[in-house]
């Protein structure tokens, strides 16, 4: 009985939280999102929600499963919305991320075409710690960990998942006392997918080390859900200190900003950065972790050594700098009076009276982001340029890919070509400025 309470009670004052008044619960047909249909069909008058189905024609009884939600919808006079998925893509692959996107644009569009302003899911504590988990280990973004929210907007409304602080074991537990009949789905059972293995096979070890595991993934999640917030305080005013630009292909901004930011706290910020849809580019996990390693690791704090591996020196009426990389002797022209970028270090050569000053910047100015243009070109360890079409070709890259590979410049100097060039591999770490003056 004191479970019974506590569930509907939780669901009650939840809705009451976020405002919700015309609310729309998806219901797949099992356990959990049938345990949810019951208590909001007990709290709440059949006017004011409704049951949001997709069939999504995966396994043989999926037709089977529809006609059980309806026919429970129908029994009891509650609205009720359904589609089957038809143009699913050809292959296996993607096809769980396929599916949600298919699944959340039907329950938009019913949201807005009846004016539901809530949307209800069933996820569960269970749900919140795989997915955390399965988050920890594909990506470790802390951004991405914290992706199942109690509420969060959603159409022109919002998600509000009402059963979030519940274990899985508590809703079966409430379904058998009211003997409330649901779906069986047989696929949860095999351990294809990583959240199936998971479920079956890591959850319960887990939980035999500490019972209350799942209430501390939820702990977990909500201290970081609140250090999070308080960091993107802190990270938009470094964002308006960037001057950003964005436009469909390209975002620039200046690096000094986040500078002020110790090495943790800039991966940080980059992983948010970077992370945002409102970026104009898209960009995925696996490139933002590049993207991070580049500039976060790129001009560490390590210092280089200018006497060691550069040199100035005047050869006939030319000056010239130069240094010894793998053997190899690299030289670069620089005149008086002109800033040069080499290997994304500035040098500036400056006369004063009869001496010279030399100035050797190793922080970038400017970070941008972009897709390619004609023109792009890649310094080598050589001191050459090649094309990057060149490089494309040399790769295999097909033609119709190549317009979705992400350029990293620093000050306009490319940097790193995702898959392909990473001028990190020709340069020494360092982030200092030196003066060198040359009688
Ligand atoms: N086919 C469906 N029709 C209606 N609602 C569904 C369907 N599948 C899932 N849901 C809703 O989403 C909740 C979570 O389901 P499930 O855990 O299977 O989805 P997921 O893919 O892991 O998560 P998410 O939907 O957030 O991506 C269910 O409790 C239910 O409320």
């Amino acid at each position: 009985m004191e479970l019974d309470n506590r569930i509907i009670n939780t669901v009650k004052s939840v809705l009451k939280k976020y405002h919700a008044k015309k609310v729309l619960v998806a219901v797949s047909g099992g356990v959990d999102s049938m345990v949810l249909l019951n208590v909001i069909g007990e709290i709440i008058p059949k006017e004011f929600f409704g049951v949001v189905n997709v069939d999504h024609d995966l396994r043989p009884e999926s037709a089977k499963e529809v006609e059980f939600v309806q026919n429970f919808c129908v029994g009891r006079g509650y609205q009720f919305f359904t589609t089957k998925w038809l143009n699913k893509p050809q292959d296996d692959i993607g096809m769980e991320a396929a599916a949600r996107s298919f699944r959340y644009d039907f329950f938009k569009k019913i949201m807005q075409d009846n004016d539901f302003d809530t949307l209800l899911t069933a996820h569960h504590a269970n749900d919140l710690a795989e997915n955390i988990l399965m988050k920890l280990i594909r990506s470790g973004n802390a951004y991405e960990v914290v992706s199942l929210k109690e509420q969060r907007p959603f159409a022109d409304g919002q998600i509000v998942r009402p059963l979030l602080n519940f274990a899985k074991s508590d809703i079966t537990v409430f379904a058998d006392i009211h003997d409330i009949h649901h779906v069986q789905d047989k696929t949860n059972f095999d351990n294809i997918t990583m959240r199936n293995r998971l479920r079956n096979n890591i959850f319960p070890e887990l939980q035999k080390e500490n019972g209350q595991l799942l209430t501390h993934f939820n702990f977990f999640e909500q201290q970081i859900m609140a250090l999070l917030d308080l960091a993107q305080k802190e990270f938009s005013r470094i964002e308006n200190s960037m001057k950003l630009v964005k436009t469909p292909e390209k975002i620039t901004g200046l690096i000094k900003p986040v500078e002020t930011l110790n090495s943790e706290q800039q991966t940080l910020f980059w992983g948010s950065f970077f992370t945002k849809s409102n970026l104009g580019i898209s960009i995925s996990n696996r490139q933002i972790e590049q993207i991070i390693e580049i500039v976060t690791g790129d001009h560490a704090n390590a210092s280089i050594d200018l006497a060691d591996s550069w040199q100035f020196i005047k050869s006939y009426d030319q000056f010239l700098i130069q240094r010894v990389q793998d053997q190899n002797l690299q030289v670069f022209p620089i005149k008086v009076g002109q800033t040069q970028i080499i290997n994304h270090r500035k040098f500036s050569l400056l006369e004063d009276e009869r001496s010279f000053t030399l100035t050797v910047e190793n922080t970038p100015h400017e970070i941008t982001l972009r897709t390619r243009r004609s023109g792009d070109k890649l310094l080598l360890s050589n001191g050459q340029h090649q094309k990057l079409s060149k490089r494309f070709i040399n790769e295999k890259i097909p033609e119709y890919e190549r317009d979705n590979y992400l350029i990293l410049l620093f000050d306009n100097q490319i940097v790193w070509v995702e898959k392909i060039y990473n001028m990190s591999d020709y340069l020494k770490k360092g982030s200092k400025h030196y003066k060198i003056k040359l009688d």
